[in-house]
């Protein structure tokens, strides 16, 4: 491992019950681009983000962030993940859920964070009274409101039309700008156009060297 090498999987294999979803998978990722795994529906994309989130260790091989096994990491500001089904709290405001893992450290959200993703009129509204593509970029802002080392991000233009697709696609630039590696889990071509890195999945293996 180079000292650059802030995300580096190594012969990763990965079996849920009888199914091997990924097979011998190694990569490394230096960080601050956008990295876009790319692949069809059950190719394994969300398998191995959650691998980097550390939710579970991978049956073989190693996933390392920051030289450490993903496993280990448990703070936000330095991996973040976007799951496709984000859980925010229903009762809160929009606000309150976007900006919940900086006001749990004490840290003061960057202030233009909702602006950037079109949430500004809705801070104040409860979560639960906003549309799922709402739901969708507040869980978008409460995943980079750390500035984390490494935002893992799942489908996060699924729900959105085109002009939020806009917004999207700047929040995910602005963040590498800011030194964050954003890896994005999609099949939308909007995204696999603009990236650093495209990592093709193909029922379970990379297709590209490490
Ligand atoms: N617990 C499990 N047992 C058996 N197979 C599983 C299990 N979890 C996931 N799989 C299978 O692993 C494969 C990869 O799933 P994964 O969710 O990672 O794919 P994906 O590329 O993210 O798909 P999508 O784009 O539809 O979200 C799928 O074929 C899925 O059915």
């Amino acid at each position: 491992m180079t000292t650059a090498d802030l995300v580096r999987l190594d012969q990763v294999t990965h079996v849920r019950g009888a199914t091997t979803v990924l097979s011998d998978v190694s990569l490394s990722l230096p960080s601050a681009r956008l990295a876009v795994l790319a692949g069809r529906s059950g190719s394994g994309k969300s398998t191995l983000l959650h691998l980097m989130a550390g939710v579970m260790p991978p049956t073989s091989g190693t996933v390392l962030v920051d030289g450490k096994p993903a496993v280990s990491h448990h703070e936000w500001d330095r991996v973040a993940l976007l799951p496709q089904r984000p859980a925010l709290a229903p009762e809160l405001t929009v606000a309150e859920n976007a900006h919940l893992p900086a006001r749990l450290r004490g840290r003061t959200p960057p202030p233009d964070l909702l602006t950037r993703l079109g949430l500004d009129p809705l801070a104040d509204r409860p979560t639960h009274d906003t549309s799922l593509g709402e739901q969708q970029r507040t869980a978008i802002a409460r995943t980079l409101v750390l500035t984390p080392a490494v935002a893992l991000l799942d489908e996060p233009t699924a729900h959105q039309d085109d002009e939020h697709v806009s917004l999207v696609l700047d929040a995910l630039t602005s963040a590498v700008t800011e030194g964050t590696l954003v890896l994005v889990a999609t099949h939308d071509q909007r995204i696999i156009d603009l990236a650093d890195d495209l990592l093709p999945l193909h029922s379970g293996r990379l297709e590209v060297p490490a």
